[in-house]
Order: structure tokens, then C-alpha cells, then sequence
């Protein structure tokens, strides 16, 4: 079964668009009118581009009208507004497009809006919306519709779209980090950059960073592993098997070893042959283990990474978030991955994870080939979320 990708969300957020549409459409009293266009007016705007590709499929379509001394027609939507000859019978090709258009002013007012925000507000719960998040796009979007003047001219689609983008972007944007910047100010240090990874148990730490080796070697930065999970019986193997199919060196101690003793002798191995970047990957732990975290401290302190990286699990949903605010509490941690990201269907988590600890996503998961690993991207994730196009995954596997 091939998962849409944030396929919840997504419909939950058409929906709102829907209602709150048709609320401004009621208050404004509006009325169907029918505009006829020949091929030969003018190219259609984006918005009577986008009304009829509408993502939500909910708006008016063209609806041609058969007409006996002229044939009717669809308009095709060209993709790209190509100025094409017209032969002599299209210009009699008309097309006929019903859409509603307000008959008078309308100011929103909080009574307008608020069931239909109340019925969003669960419905993104049920979509593993964290409820800080949940709360923060209602109060976005109340903010930026209460007192709206609607013009008979404005589209309430596009508004009421553009609320929930801008409410959505709101969430989203937390500082960017850019980690190739970081590893080029080190390496004119003459020092590698480290990143240390942590998160639970089986969220993808050990292959998002099987991932990011891949991603960086393609760049041409020199990268060596750090088996920092010495715990878990076969992680210190599965890493060595990473880096072999990735073509890395891994620094490694016996199972049991000190983790911040091993990572602490590749920093020195990297240094010593001038290698750019240490990934190490540490031991899988419930945030709710005080010792295991109390490792992790120890990690931190002796390594000093240039960045914490918490991965976290995608289909975890509000677990995640709270396993990366418990790391964050006991860690500080810098950005996130969020991993499965192709399997989730809801979407709540990679919605809430950087708002609700304050930290940005710097990758997603997609997939398990090494190449599925994506840089994160706030207005990515917006398309894909108000986007027409499904976003197909691969379903093949490497690891
Ligand atoms: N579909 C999908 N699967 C993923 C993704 N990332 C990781 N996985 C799978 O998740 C499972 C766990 O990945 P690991 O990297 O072993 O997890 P871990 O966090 O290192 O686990 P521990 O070593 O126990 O801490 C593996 O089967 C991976 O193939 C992803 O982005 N998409």
C-alpha cells in the first residue's frame, strides 16, 4: 500500500479550506456567475488556473454546456502559458466556468470562524499534531482572519489558503542550520566537524547516518564512522556493514567499550589524517533511562560535538516529540531527523517536532536506500502539504 505522504494532514487541511470557503461565501451572499472565454481572451490568471486544478478538488470545475451551433470544449490548462497558433475552428471553442462571486463586503468575525477552527483543532490531534501546535495554528489563524475585509474582487479560497500557509509557515521556520557551512569553518580549523546522534531505540539513527555519510562523501567531504553504540549487541557489525556499502572507515572499541571513549578516538583519528567529518552513532535509550542518559551527558561533555543531531521516528507521532524534548532537556540538542517520514501517513509529527522544542529539522528520512535522506525545507514541506502532486517514495530497500 503506498502511503501519502502526510495523506492526513493533508485532507484535514483541504477540508478547513472547504468550510471556511463556504462560510465567507454564505456571509457574502454570493452567486454563481458563468464566464465564457474564447481561446482568444486572455491566458487565464494563476487563480482561474489554480480554481480549476484546485489541490482540494472541492471547487468549481469548468462546466461545459452543450450548445448546438457551437461545440464546447474544456479549456485544457496549459502547464506552461505557451502562446499557441490558433486554428481557424478553436476560436469558436468556447469554455464556460461557473464561480461564485460575493455579492457584497464581508468583515469576518470570530463567530464565523469558530466552529469550523474548533473542528480543526481536533481533527490535526488526530493527525499527531502536537496540542501546542495545534493551539498556535488556530490562534495563527484567528489572528489573520478576525476582522478581514472580504471584497466582492478577493477570492476566499486563496485567502483562506493563504491563512493556513502563513499560519503553517509560522510553525515550520525555526533558525536554519547549514551543516556544510559548519564542516568548512572547521576544516579551516584544521579540525573535523562532529556530530553525535541520539535518540531511541530503532527511530533510524544508525542508517540516517549510514545516509548522511553517503550524502557527504557524494559531495566530496572525507567522512569516518565513531560505533559509539557499544550497547546494543550487533550495532557495532550493522555500522561496519553501513560503511563498507558506503565505502567510510569506522573507529570502533569491543562491545561494552566506553562510548565517549570511542568517539573520542576517532575525533583523534579524523584529526590526525586531516578527515573532514565524525558521525557517531550512540546507543539506542529510553529518554526516561537516567543512567543511559547520563552517558549520553558524558558523551556530550567529553566530545564536544558541533552538533547534537536527536533522531527521531516520524510514525512515533507525539511520542517522538516527547522524546526529543526530554533529550533536548538532558542534551541541548541542536536539530533533528526526523526518519519514515514515506510511511507516515498523518504528518503531525514532522508538523510539530522543531516548534515544540524549539530546534530545526535539518533532514527527513524517505526511504531505505542510502540516498533517502532529504535537507529540510520549510517551503518543501508546505507544497507537499498544499501541493496537487503526490510524492511517490521508493519502495526498495538497501539496508
Ligand atoms: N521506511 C523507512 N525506514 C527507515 C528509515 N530510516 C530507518 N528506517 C528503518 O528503521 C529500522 C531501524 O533503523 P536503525 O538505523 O537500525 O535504528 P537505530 O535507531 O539505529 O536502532 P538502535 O540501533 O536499536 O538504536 C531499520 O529497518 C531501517 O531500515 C526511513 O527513512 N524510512
Amino acid at each position: 500500500m503506498v502511503t501519502i505522504m502526510f495523506g492526513k494532514l493533508k485532507e484535514k487541511l483541504g477540508k478547513t479550506i472547504s468550510k471556511l470557503t463556504e462560510k465567507i461565501y454564505k456571509k457574502g451572499e454570493a452567486k454563481e456567475v458563468t464566464i465564457e472565454q474564447s481561446k482568444e481572451e486572455k491566458p487565464q490568471t494563476q487563480m482561474e488556473k489554480s480554481e480549476k486544478k484546485s489541490p482540494f478538488g472541492f471547487l468549481k470545475r469548468d462546466t461545459p454546456t452543450k450548445d448546438k451551433e457551437k461545440e464546447k470544449t474544456i479549456e485544457k490548462i496549459e502547464e506552461t502559458p505557451q502562446k499557441k497558433e490558433i486554428s481557424f475552428f478553436d476560436r469558436f471553442k468556447i469554455t464556460k466556468t461557473i464561480k461564485k462571486v460575493l455579492k457584497k463586503e464581508v468583515v469576518i468575525t470570530e463567530d464565523d470562524i469558530e466552529d469550523v477552527l474548533e473542528e480543526l483543532e481536533l481533527e490535526l490531534l488526530e493527525a499527531d499534531v502536537a496540542y501546542v501546535v495545534a493551539e498556535k495554528i488556530i490562534e495563527s489563524l484567528k489572528n489573520q482572519l478576525v476582522g478581514m475585509k472580504i471584497s466582492p474582487n478577493d477570492d476566499p479560497e486563496e485567502i483562506t489558503i493563504n491563512a493556513l500557509k502563513n499560519a503553517i509557515k509560522e510553525i515550520l521556520s525555526q533558525e536554519h542550520i547549514d551543516v556544510e557551512e559548519i564542516i568548512k569553518e572547521k576544516k579551516k580549523k584544521g579540525e573535523p566537524a562532529v556530530f553525535v546522534f541520539v535518540g531511541i531505540n530503532g527511530t533510524g539513527k544508525t542508517t540516517s547516518i549510514a545516509k548522511l555519510a553517503y550524502k557527504l562523501k557524494n559531495k566530496g567531504y572525507s567522512v569516518v564512522l565513531a560505533a559509539g553504540d557499544t550497547f546494543r549487541a550487533g550495532a557495532i557489525e550493522q555500522l561496519e556493514e553501513h560503511a563498507k556499502n558506503v565505502g567510510v572507515k569506522v573507529i570502533k572499541h569491543q562491545k561494552g567499550a566506553d562510548s565517549a571513549a570511542v568517539i573520542y578516538d576517532a575525533i583523534q583519528h579524523a584529526k590526525a589524517r586531516g578527515i573532514d567529518v565524525v558521525l557517531a552513532d550512540t546507543a539506542g535509550r529510553q529518554a526516561t533511562n537516567v543512567n543511559l542518559m547520563d552517558e549520553i551527558k558524558k558523551v556530550v561533555r567529553v566530545t564536544k560535538p558541533d552538533l547534537v543531531i536527536f533522531v527521531g521516528d516520524a510514525l512515533a507521532g507525539n511520542d517522538a516529540i516527547y522524546q526529543a524534548e526530554e533529550f533536548n532537556n538532558a542534551v541541548n540538542i541542536d536539530g533533528v531527523i526526523l526518519t519514515k517520514v514515506d510511511a507516515d501517513a498523518k504528518g503531525g509529527a514532522a508538523l510539530s517536532i522543531a516548534y515544540a522544542i524549539g530546534k530545526p529539522i535539518l533532514y527527513l528520512g524517505v526511504g531505505q536506500r542510502y540516498e533517502d535522506l532529504i535537507e529540510f525545507d520549510v517551503d518543501w514541506m508546505v507544497n507537499k502539504l498544499f501541493g496537487e502532486e503526490e510524492v511517490k517514495f521508493s519502495t526498495e530497500r538497501e539496508f
